[in-house]
């Protein structure tokens, strides 16, 4: 009998990746959940509606599927919408992970694994590890503390949390941009970019993340593991490598600094990871930022 796993988000850039990883794979029963209906449209898993913060419609679809594990993707991903609504952004990243958990263990879940972020860190140091003191500079990366320490309590099943950086990728009806498609959308148009030059990223390809998820599932392992790119690269370095893959002028791409541009939610300086742990227990490898701009902008959903 094969173990059921449950995705949460799964109309998501990440989710939209790991629901189809998770199904390829041939070796789960993959429920896919999210707000409103399938967005990936694809065969091999089942869709269900589930809002993370209806208790109901939680107890009804973990009842329903008795889930073994749960990848916990969904929660408002946007920092500014999280800077202008805490008692919101504590609902949906905060008091639905909780109400995860607890139901996912009345209903036999094994192992519970928790997307969170570079942003629990401060930004001073960069290039972090698993155990670096965390200092959220922005209230969605407070949501995510929040989260990791209700979870790091948690001491009847196995807890794993994926932090991870930048995540870049094309998914089918994406919820929201991300900088190598807002990048390319904006000098496709000939619009200029204002880039930061002094913030410091390991851009992340989507599939790369899917990967380093499933690889912690099959090995059920538990702790906090750091997946990301490994290139160290500035958002304006990003923005001229796209530029420069597709061929487009780089004179609309104007580097500022952080300190000019106002962002709403202050964003660390220097963060991204090193994956030492990710590669060392999982074998996680990572592909080259190039790399990854030849899947996503020719279209790796359909690679
Ligand atoms: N993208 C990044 O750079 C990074 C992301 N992360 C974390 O990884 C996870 C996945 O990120 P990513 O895929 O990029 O994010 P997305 O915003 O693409 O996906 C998040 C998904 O969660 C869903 N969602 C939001 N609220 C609810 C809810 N109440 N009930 C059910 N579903 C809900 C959204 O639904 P809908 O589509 O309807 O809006 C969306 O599909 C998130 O937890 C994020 O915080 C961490 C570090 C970096
Ligand atoms: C929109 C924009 C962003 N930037 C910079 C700021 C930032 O460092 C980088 C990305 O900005 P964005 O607003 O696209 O993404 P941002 O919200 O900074 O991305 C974050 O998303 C959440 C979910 C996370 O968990 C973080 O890991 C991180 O990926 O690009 C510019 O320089 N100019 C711009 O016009």
């Amino acid at each position: 009998m094969s173990k059921t796993i449950l995705i949460t988000g799964a109309n998501g850039l990440l989710g939209q990746h790991l629901t189809q990883l998770l199904t390829s794979q041939n070796t789960y029963n993959v429920i896919a959940t999210g707000r409103g209906g399938d967005r990936l449209k694809e065969e091999g898993y089942k869709y269900l509606t589930m809002d993370i913060t209806d208790e109901k419609m939680v107890r009804d679809v973990l009842q329903n599927t008795q889930p073994s594990i749960i990848f916990h993707c969904a929660a408002i991903s946007k920092v500014e919408n999280c800077e202008d609504d805490h008692d919101e952004a504590v609902r949906q990243n905060v008091t639905a992970t909780q109400t995860l958990l607890q139901v996912g263990k009345e209903n036999g879940l094994e192992h519970f694994i928790y997307l969170s972020t570079d942003f629990v860190f401060d930004g001073e140091k960069g290039l972090y590890e698993e155990d670096d003191q965390r200092n959220p500079p922005n209230f969605y990366g407070q949501t995510k503390l929040m989260s990791e320490d209700l979870l790091l309590k948690e001491k009847e099943i196995k807890i794993a949390i994926v932090r991870t950086c930048l995540v870049y990728g094309q998914v089918k009806d994406m919820s929201r941009t991300n900088i190598m498609t807002w990048v390319k959308d904006k000098l496709s148009k000939g619009e200029a970019i204002k880039v930061v030059n002094d913030q410091y990223r390991t851009p992340t390809y989507a599939g790369d993340l899917a990967n380093g998820c499933a690889l912690i599932a099959a090995q059920g392992v538990e702790g906090i593991f750091h997946i990301s790119g490994k290139d160290y690269l500035t958002p304006y370095a990003i923005a001229l490598q796209v530029a420069e893959y597709l061929n487009l002028s780089v004179s609309n791409i104007l580097p500022v600094t952080a300190s000019t541009f106002v962002e709403h939610g202050r964003r660390p300086l220097k963060t991204g990871f090193t994956n030492n742990k990710a590669y060392d227990i999982l074998n996680y490898q990572p592909i080259s930022f190039y790399d990854g701009m030849r899947k996503v902008l020719g279209g790796d959903m359909n690679r």
